[in-house]
């Protein structure tokens, strides 16, 4: 069992005293070796959340405990952050002059110049950017610069890991890479990361937890499959899923047996098939998304949408029969 590494205990930072402006008693655990995604809307707190982790915002109200210990704001000590942890921001904070070598063994002091060497080459190896060594940072692409300025957070034996919106400046294809790269030096090395990021997939993919905010409060957290699952309100499921969200009038309208006020589903939720409980709905357009097509699906002036994995077979204005399979109410 892995033991916690850090506590986050009821944080609050408001950075305007008249509006609601940064987080508001916000709560959890991490667990050493965890990766975690905190996920929100834009000015939902992430940035704000993820620097007083780190002891770079003076907080209003409550404390993050590293290994027990409080972690101090950026008043109490001469250089704020915490000794034991890294931030990497989106300006990666590299001498764009010097080589990725060199940006990276800075870090380590030249006490025991063979084990700098050493470590140095380690972490590039880790992060694939050996290749790279001799290049100066302002020759190298923005995906190229993320992973050196990852290589230089963790050579000097960080425990914790934290980034903000690792993968802004990545293609697809190097995003995944980047990705599945930094989940496996977690998994070998038992590295604790937290992460922020817009995009909700980043989560989905790499983390073992999600922290959903919400206006700067702590919306729901838990193991990413069991949060998309069983989202506990329509903010979660659209961050998550862009799930369909319908009022109860709405529902009630395609039929839909309904008690609560929302209702809220997934569009892979949608069966297209003819079933004895399917109703009739148009397709008003078509959405090609690559191997599947998106569905905007109409019926009684109320719009949903659903996948259609056969990419072609319902066309513009066809009609399909459609059973809603599961929803939740809220
Ligand atoms: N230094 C500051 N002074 C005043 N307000 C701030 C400051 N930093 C952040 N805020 C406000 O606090 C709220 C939360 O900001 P924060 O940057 O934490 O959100 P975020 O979820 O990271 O947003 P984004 O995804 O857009 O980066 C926003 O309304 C923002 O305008």
């Amino acid at each position: 069992m892995s033991e916690q590494i850090l506590s986050i205990q009821n944080l609050t930072k408001q950075h305007q005293a008249d509006q609601l402006s940064g987080i508001s008693e916000v709560s959890f655990d991490i667990q050493a070796g965890e990766i975690v995604a905190i996920i929100g809307e834009s000015g939902s707190g992430k940035s704000t959340l993820l620097k007083s982790i780190y002891g770079l915002l003076k907080v209003d109200e409550g404390e993050v405990l590293f290994n027990g210990k409080r972690v101090k704001g950026p008043d109490e000590q001469l250089i704020p952050g915490h000794v034991d942890m890294k931030m990497v921001t989106q300006d990666f904070s590299l001498n764009i002059y010097a080589k990725v070598y060199d940006n990276i063994a800075s870090m380590l002091s030249n006490t025991n110049v063979a084990f700098k060497q050493q470590k140095t080459m380690e972490v590039m190896e880790h992060l694939r950017i050996t290749a790279l060594k001799n290049k100066k940072i302002i020759e190298l692409s923005g995906g190229e610069q993320q992973r050196v300025a990852i290589a230089k957070a963790l050579v000097s034996d960080t425990k914790v890991l934290l980034l903000d919106e690792p993968f802004s400046q990545v293609d697809a294809i190097l995003k995944n890479q980047l990705r599945a790269d930094i989940k496996r030096l977690s998994k070998e090395t038992g590295l604790t990361i937290i992460m922020v990021s817009h995009d909700a997939t980043d989560g989905l993919f790499m983390a073992d937890r999600l922290v959903i905010l919400k206006e700067g409060k702590l919306q729901q957290e838990g193991r990413p499959r069991e949060v998309y699952n069983h989202p506990t309100s329509t903010y979660t499921a659209k961050m998550l899923g862009n799930a369909v969200v319908l009022s109860k009038q709405q529902a009630q309208q395609l039929e839909l047996k309904v008690t609560k006020e929302q209702v809220c589903f997934y569009p892979e939720w949608v069966e297209l098939k003819a079933s004895w409980s399917a109703k009739k709905f148009n397709v008003r357009d078509i959405y090609y998304k690559g191997f599947y097509d998106e569905l905007l699906l109409e019926r009684n002036g109320v719009h949903i949408r659903a996948l259609q994995l056969n990419s072609g077979e319902h066309k513009k204005n066809d009609q399909v029969y459609v059973h809603i399979g599961r929803f939740l109410e809220f």
